[in-house]
């Protein structure tokens, strides 16, 4: 069985004193979860202070990006080493405002993944099509090229450390989120994939979160679905009673 996982992934929000504070809330609100799995992706600046938090706790910690060099000279980058040092044990790759504002590609991806998964950090891959690539019935094609090129080189056993979240872009930050079903097929058809590159047992094994406006409110129908794995959360992961009663609402509706 594959694992349920709900990530919150806090971007450029929340300063040290303030990570800690939500960190804290999560901890006592969810210390009795134990069948998914939960991971929290603050800042960089508040990943220090929040290890400390989740030290030998069921939230594990991740991080929002990483370059993939270990260590040179790239202004203003933190490399995997770093991060493991911190305590995390993830990292979110390719999300797609990293690819819409920060001219991250799937080749940048790919060689973020490979230093990730060489160093012990599970990668959190995103994938999603935009509205103007679903309006023009691009969906599929975007989503082919983003898990085959992200992912591209890796073997049986580096394949089933990952971790893919397919994010609708239009569904991000907006409050639309992708219906169930519309989800449901999206995930299909990359677990469709990772069988076609692989095997069936492999692909049954990947978790694959959904991402997008998830809420309390929609928990429950987009992870009744058969493919849908977790969540990947943004919004709604800024406050202790939001994302605990996501993570609540996934545990029983599983
Ligand atoms: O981008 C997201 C998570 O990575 C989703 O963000 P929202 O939940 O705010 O729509």
């Amino acid at each position: 069985m594959r694992k349920i996982i709900i990530a919150g992934n806090w971007k450029m929000n929340k300063t040290t004193v303030e990570a800690i504070e939500l960190a804290n809330g999560l901890k006592r609100d969810l210390y009795d979860i134990d069948a998914i799995g939960i991971i929290v992706c603050p800042p960089f600046t508040a990943i220090d202070e929040v290890a400390e938090v989740v030290y030998q706790t069921n939230i594990g910690l991740g991080a929002q990006n990483m370059h993939w060099e270990d260590a040179g000279a790239f202004t203003g980058e933190v490399s995997a080493p770093m991060l493991k040092e911190l305590g995390c044990g993830y990292v979110i790759l390719g999300h797609s405002e990293r690819r819409q504002y920060f001219h991250e590609t799937n080749e940048t991806v790919n060689k973020k993944l490979k230093s990730a998964l060489k160093h012990g950090l599970t990668p959190i891959v995103c994938v999603g099509e935009s509205l103007e690539e679903r309006e023009a019935g691009r969906t599929f094609d975007v989503i082919r090229d983003h898990v085959t090129n992200s992912l591209k080189g890796l073997d049986k056993e580096e394949i089933k450390k990952v971790i893919i979240a397919y994010e609708p872009v239009w569904a991000i930050g907006t409050g639309k989120t992708a219906t169930p079903d519309q989800a449901q097929e999206v995930h299909r058809f990359i677990r469709d994939l990772l069988e076609k590159a692989y095997t069936r047992e492999i692909a049954d094994e990947i978790t694959i979160q959904y991402g997008g406006s998830v809420k309390p409110g929609n928990i429950k129908e987009l992870i009744s679905q058969k493919d849908i794995d977790g969540a990947l959360v943004g919004g709604a992961s800024l406050d202790v009673k939001s994302f605990a009663e996501i993570v609540k609402g996934a545990q029983v509706s599983k």
